[in-house]
């Protein structure tokens, strides 16, 4: 079923005012399509995939919608999202050492997940041991054995991946797979993903700042810049030919394409700039961009949101 969000706003209240963490977002994320959301931080990608689940904190409000199919998620009461979460639309966490519980064993919590299903104890423990051997480790019935801090950051990485598949949910967000591993690592969470993609025909949105992952694993992707989509595109086209001047602001710092930093920082949510936002950064900023919201204009299979394409 068809993911989507219509005009989806997220507000978070502090004391220092009201934060528009997600802002006008329509998006639509198609059947088993893999999805990377990309962009600097704290340009609202995990706000939209927690908002996606159901999951922001009480200090958040919500107006615009998210649908699942037929189904309005943002209709839903608590109670009945429950059903959806985990089930339909699971989460990968971000941090493996703050999702898994420290004193449960890995095999364990693999198997609750069953059991909630319905399955029987002996069905749990063997498709427990399967799920491992799935996500190549070479010993299940050792890693069922352990304890989370038993394992290695990308063991844990793995762990969480099957807790996530082990509902045969159609939809996974994982938040920054990839944060904080080496490189030899981060390619087992690459083969790992591909594998969930491809035997469990799952959509996956996956937010990261790795944008190699990004170009390696994701059919499309979705720029973020304040809580705005700025541009989307087939993955292919937006990392050859970019658009946006800040998406090739942000290609131009990838390590072999020169690693040059982008000028200036994101502004501060309180204090957004008028006109289009990334105006004061822009090397192409013109007067109207420093007045005039620019709206997304189609291109090629995504959008654009800069007046050099209107
Ligand atoms: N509960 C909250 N209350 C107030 N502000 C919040 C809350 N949750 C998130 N924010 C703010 O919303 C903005 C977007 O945060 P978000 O975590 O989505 O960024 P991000 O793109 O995921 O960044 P990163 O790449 O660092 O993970 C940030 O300014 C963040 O501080
Ligand atoms: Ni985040």
């Amino acid at each position: 079923m068809e993911l989507y969000t219509k005009d989806l706003c997220v507000r978070f209240a502090t004391r220092s005012g009201d934060i528009p963490a997600v802002n006008h977002v329509s998006l639509a994320f198609s059947e088993r399509q893999v999805t990377g959301i990309i962009g600097e931080t704290g340009s609202g990608k995990s706000v939209l995939g927690l908002s996606i689940l159901g999951l922001l904190q009480s200090n958040a409000s919500v107006t615009g919608q998210i649908f699942l199919g037929e189904r309005e998620l943002t209709a839903l009461s608590e109670r009945e999202l429950c059903t959806v979460r985990g089930r339909e639309i699971a989460l990968v966490a971000q941090n493996p050492a703050t999702s898994l519980n420290p004193s449960v064993r890995v095999g364990r919590q693999i198997e609750e997940v069953f059991r909630l299903a319905g399955k029987s104890t002996p069905d749990c423990r063997r498709l427990t041991l399967e799920l491992l051997r799935q996500m190549a480790f070479s010993d299940p019935k050792q890693i069922a054995g352990a304890y989370p801090f038993e394992l290695s950051g990308g063991m844990r990485q793995r762990v969480l991946t099957a807790i996530a598949v082990a509902a045969r949910p159609q939809w996974l967000i994982a938040d920054e797979p990839t944060k904080g591993l080496d490189a030899v690592v981060r390619n087992q969470v690459y083969d790992t993903f591909c594998m969930v993609r491809d035997q469990y025909r799952v959509g996956f949105i996956v937010i990261t700042h790795d944008l190699l992952l990004a170009r390696k694993f994701c059919e499309r992707i979705v720029v973020m810049y304040c809580g705005r989509v700025l541009e989307t595109n087939a993955a292919r086209e937006l990392f050859e030919h970019p658009r946006h001047p800040y998406t090739q602001g942000l290609i131009a710092s990838l390590p072999h394409l020169g690693m040059k930093p982008m000028a200036g920082f994101s502004p501060a949510f309180t204090d957004q700039p008028s006109g289009c936002v990334f105006h004061p950064r822009c090397p192409y900023a013109e007067a109207r961009c420093r007045h005039t919201e620019p709206k997304s204009i189609p291109c090629g299979e995504g959008s654009v949101c800069c007046h050099r394409y209107a």
